[in-house]
């Protein structure tokens, strides 16, 4: 009889951009699996206490906390140094951190424009590129990389976000390709809509008002449910994947615009 193997137990994954939201959904379900996780936010104030619940918790994998910003490469070479002196390799990369503000295309100045690219696409390069190095060199590994329904579909507002986010698929499938024989996977989650503080911010949604998981459709998901997606790419389950993005946004209604679909607008 065939086990499924879902497990991450013992393996070393980093996490960027884990102080809140989908990030910080990832680092603890990877951790309450028993993976040790590096994770990090431009703030260790921030960043600290999340790390700190991990380490109190008897039954999981033990975090480490770094204060990092992904924009900046040196930084992200010390992420890596710090993780693998701490935990000894690298085995899971999840490039999480990212953000937007919604501005139509005219009213993008060259700094917004390059701050978007910068801080999703260009920080996955440089994550991507210094883990790598460690996997490659290693025993393989597996990346995750976060791109969004904005970077499959067209959605107003969302010129240099949807950009970024469409490059990482690419990316993602190229890398797939260049690295197969280091033992390296890499796969992309594109979230629809979900509940978190980036997007509260972002698009003004009242982040208590939370609907059930039973339904799939008309409403906006959890953390977790990213979470799960990205704990099952981690895992030995998906051993014959690699190259693809696995969209998770539930039945969003049909509209000209995303938000108009989801009956934000
Ligand atoms: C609708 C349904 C579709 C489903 C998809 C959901 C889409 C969700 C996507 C998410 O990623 S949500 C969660 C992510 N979290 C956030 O986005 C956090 C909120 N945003 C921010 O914190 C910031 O805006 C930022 C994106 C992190 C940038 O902050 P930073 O401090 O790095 O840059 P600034 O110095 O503030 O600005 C740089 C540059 O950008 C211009 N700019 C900033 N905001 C706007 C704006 N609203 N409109 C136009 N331009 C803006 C700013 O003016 C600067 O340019 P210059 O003035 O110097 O030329
Ligand atoms: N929520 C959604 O609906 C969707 C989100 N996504 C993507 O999912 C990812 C997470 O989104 P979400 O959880 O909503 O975002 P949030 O804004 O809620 O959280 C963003 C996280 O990234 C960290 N962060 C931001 N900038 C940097 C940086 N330069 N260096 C290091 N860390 C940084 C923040 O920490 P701190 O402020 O402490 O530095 C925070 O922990 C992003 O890539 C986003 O684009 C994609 C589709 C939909």
């Amino acid at each position: 009889m065939h086990e499924s193997d879902y497990g991450v137990a013992e393996k070393t994954a980093i996490v960027t951009g884990a102080s809140q939201g989908i990030g910080r959904a990832i680092a603890e379900t990877l951790a309450a699996s028993g993976a040790n996780v590096a994770i990090c936010s431009r703030s260790m104030d921030r960043i600290g206490p999340v790390a700190e619940g991990i380490n109190d918790d008897e039954d999981t994998g033990e975090a480490l906390a770094v204060e990092c910003n992904v924009r900046e490469r040196e930084q992200v070479q010390q992420l890596i140094d710090e993780t693998v002196e701490t935990f000894g390799d690298i085995d899971i990369l999840v490039t999480n951190a990212g953000g937007e503000f919604v501005a139509p295309f005219e009213d993008i100045s060259a700094n917004g424009w390059e701050t978007i690219l910068d801080l999703n696409l260009t920080s996955t390069v440089h994550c991507a590129q210094l883990a790598g190095e460690v996997m490659r060199e290693g025993d393989g590994g597996v990346i995750i990389t976060l791109s969004s329904v904005n970077g499959q579909h067209a959605a107003p507002g969302e010129s240099h976000y949807g950009a970024a986010k469409a490059a990482i698929i690419r990316l993602t499938e190229t890398l797939a390709v260049e690295w197969a024989d280091d033992g390296v996977r890499i796969n992309c989650v594109a979230p629809g809509l979900i509940q978190t503080p980036g997007v509260a911010e972002t698009l003004g949604i009242d982040s208590e008002s939370m609907p059930p998981r039973e339904k799939t459709d008309r409403r906006i998901g959890h953390p977790e449910e990213i979470a799960d997606v990205v704990q099952f790419l981690s895992s030995p389950a998906a051993s014959f994947m690699t190259g693809e993005t696995v969209t998770v946004k539930g039945v969003p209604r049909a509209g000209n615009s995303m938000s108009q679909g989801l009956g934000l607008e």
